[in-house]
């Protein structure tokens, strides 16, 4: 066709005869049915196509459900009597369900008014999108609220049914809300109703050493506000950010007789700075509702008769002197047995909120090394010495390193890596031991270079460390899953270890004695109080055998399933 208008347009022939000709030639006529004839068919096959699809379906399911759907109670019509400088009020109604309102108020000391003092994120106040902080209340429900005690208007607002109104004065400069997502670990204990500087009791979160927390507003610099993980409430509480946490537990420490840790176990807080009372000094109150859930955990791959194979393997990092170290360190208040602390942990040891992201090892990432620790005699020994027992191929021990001379049928690199004094010396101030101690004139250690032989291998490094060696194991270096193992009550401790015997420093072990139980106890109390917020998994030993199936399902999850981790492992800051 072009080729034939080409030829006409440089024959100079009459342009409306040849379209006329062309659009009723018989073949443009023929190609134009097909092609009418095509799309129609294809339209109609792509509308079925997707009519017919999953997705299309169940949105066509959920338009019907939600506009079958009536949503009650109807609102109230807008007041008619609204003033005139109707520009300057905002009439806000907001339907009580039985989620929290969260929102604070504070009255102005000086005139008398009532203003929202703070949105609780999540709350249905903040979900509405409709008060904000600093927004002037004038009435609820009808009621002037002006010169109420704030305590009067929440008891207007919790008798009130169905519908709130609310009569407010919009602040004219709304701050802007700073709600970068942050997702903490909590160093330290907090409870809201012993904190008398807490502007909104009610409105506060606890939470113990631990807990994951989502900062989810961080707009006022000293009270933020936070979810605590897993959570299944929308609305968040106040806490204390880590600037006000650090100086509360300054305080703490400095008007407590000396304790090296004190500041991890404080409860009572002291009264506000003056600093403090610009901000704090408000008198809020709130009714705040909370839930909290817990999750539970199944075992995956292995089966539990796995865990009884009695297959012989090459019982690394299980020396008998090794353990005596640490067994010293406990009996005396001088530690025999030292760990590293790398830069890191002086700055983890002072912040009371550790920033933690959620880390999935990479199916070719090396393993996480697995750090159990517990109370002398708890069974930690035992419950790793089954693990890699059951599966040598997957499971292994770190070699430790000794300056004892070899016995005749050890080698190095097999029992210990034996070494002159100079050598270990040298290691020990290079900072390359997780922990050393001496027994009977000998030293001995556990290299980071021998758990990083494992990993390179391929295997799963499990070792028993000293709970003071829990900052040298959690580094970027390393990333271990840190393992606590409880001892159960005393009862049940004289019951399951009738069998049992304990360490001891003489050639042959022992029966327990009450008293072991009882060291064992106070040893664990000890133990949690300075350390439970680092430990990423629990065990109670009380049946062997079940111990066993939740070592070896914990230890799968931390290889497999993301977990919460120290920020500072994924995006490094410290060389
Ligand atoms: N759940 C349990 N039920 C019965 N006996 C147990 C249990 N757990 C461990 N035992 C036994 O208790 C004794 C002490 O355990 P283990 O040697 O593992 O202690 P440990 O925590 O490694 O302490 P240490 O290093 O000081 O010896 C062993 O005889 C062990 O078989």
């Amino acid at each position: 066709v072009i080729d034939e208008v080409r030829q006409s347009v440089s024959e100079d022939i009459d342009g409306a005869e040849i379209l006329h000709s062309l659009l009723n030639a018989a073949w443009l006529q023929s190609l134009l049915k097909v092609r009418k004839h095509f799309s129609v068919f294809h339209a109609a096959h792509l509308i079925s196509n997707t009519v017919s699809s999953p997705c299309f379906q169940a949105l066509l399911s959920a338009h019907d459900t939600v506009a079958q759907k009536d949503y009650e109670p109807v609102l109230p019509p807008m007041p008619e009597d609204l003033p005139d400088d109707e520009e300057a009020t905002r009439i806000v109604c907001l339907v009580k369900n039985k989620q929290p309102l969260g929102a604070t108020i504070k009255r102005n000391e000086i005139t008398g008014e009532i203003f929202v003092a703070r949105v609780i994120h999540g709350g249905l106040a903040d979900r509405s999108g409709l008060l904000h902080a600093g927004d002037r209340i004038i009435e609820v429900n009808g009621f002037c609220v002006d010169g109420m005690e704030p305590e009067q208007v929440i008891q207007v607002v919790a008798k009130s049914q169905g519908t709130i109104m609310f009569k407010v004065i919009p602040i004219t400069e709304r701050p802007v809300h700073n709600q970068t997502m942050l997702y903490v670990r909590a160093m330290a204990d907090y409870s809201p109703h012993q904190d008398p500087t807490i502007p909104c009791a009610d409105a506060g979160m606890s939470f113990r050493r631990g807990d994951v927390l989502e900062i989810v507003d961080q707009t006022d610099a000293l009270w933020w506000q936070a979810k605590k993980l897993p959570s299944n409430t929308s609305c968040a509480g106040l806490i204390p950010s880590t600037n006000l946490l650090k100086r509360k537990q300054r305080e703490f420490w400095w008007s407590q007789p000396y304790q090296p840790h004190a500041y991890l176990t404080f409860y009572f807080l002291s009264s506000p700075t003056e600093e403090d009372m610009m901000a704090i000094d408000e008198k809020c109150v709130e009714a705040v509702f909370k839930h909290q859930t817990l999750t539970c955990t199944e075992l995956r791959t292995f089966k539990k008769s796995d865990l009884v194979s009695e297959s012989s393997f090459l019982s690394v990092g299980f020396r008998r002197s090794m353990r005596l170290c640490r067994r010293r360190s406990h009996s005396t208040t001088q530690p025999s047995c030292h760990t590293r602390c790398p830069s890191s942990c002086h700055s983890a040891l002072n912040s009371p909120y550790e920033e933690v992201v959620r880390y999935q090892r990479h199916p070719q990432d090396a393993h996480r090394p697995i750090a159990l620790l517990g109370p002398p005699g708890v069974g930690v020994n035992e419950l790793r010495r089954r693990l890699i027992e059951m599966n040598p191929n997957i499971f292994q021990g770190a070699i430790p390193h000794t300056t004892r001379a070899p016995k005749g049928y050890e080698e190095s690199g097999r029992e210990y890596y034996f070494t002159s004094r100079e050598i270990f010396d040298n290691m020990m101030y290079n900072n390359r031991f997780l922990e050393y101690g001496e027994n009977k004139g000998n030293h001995y250690g556990t290299s980071i270079e021998s758990v990083k032989e494992v990993l390179n291998s391929g295997k799963i490094c499990v070792i028993d460390i000293e709970p003071n060696a829990i900052h040298a194991v959690r580094t970027h270096e390393l990333r271990a899953y840190v393992i606590y193992v409880k001892p159960p009550p005393l009862e049940r401790l004289r019951e399951t270890r009738q069998e049992a015997f304990i360490t001891t420093n003489y050639y042959v072990n022992r029966p327990f004695k009450d008293e072991d139980f009882q060291e064992m106890e106070e040893s664990a109390r000890k133990i949690e109080s300075q350390y439970c917020q680092f430990f990423d998994h629990v065990i109670v030993n009380n049946e062997l055998q079940d111990s066993c199936i939740q070592l070896l399902t914990a230890v799968t999850k931390a290889q497999d399933e993301p977990q919460w981790v120290p920020a500072s492992w994924i995006r490094p800051t410290e060389s």
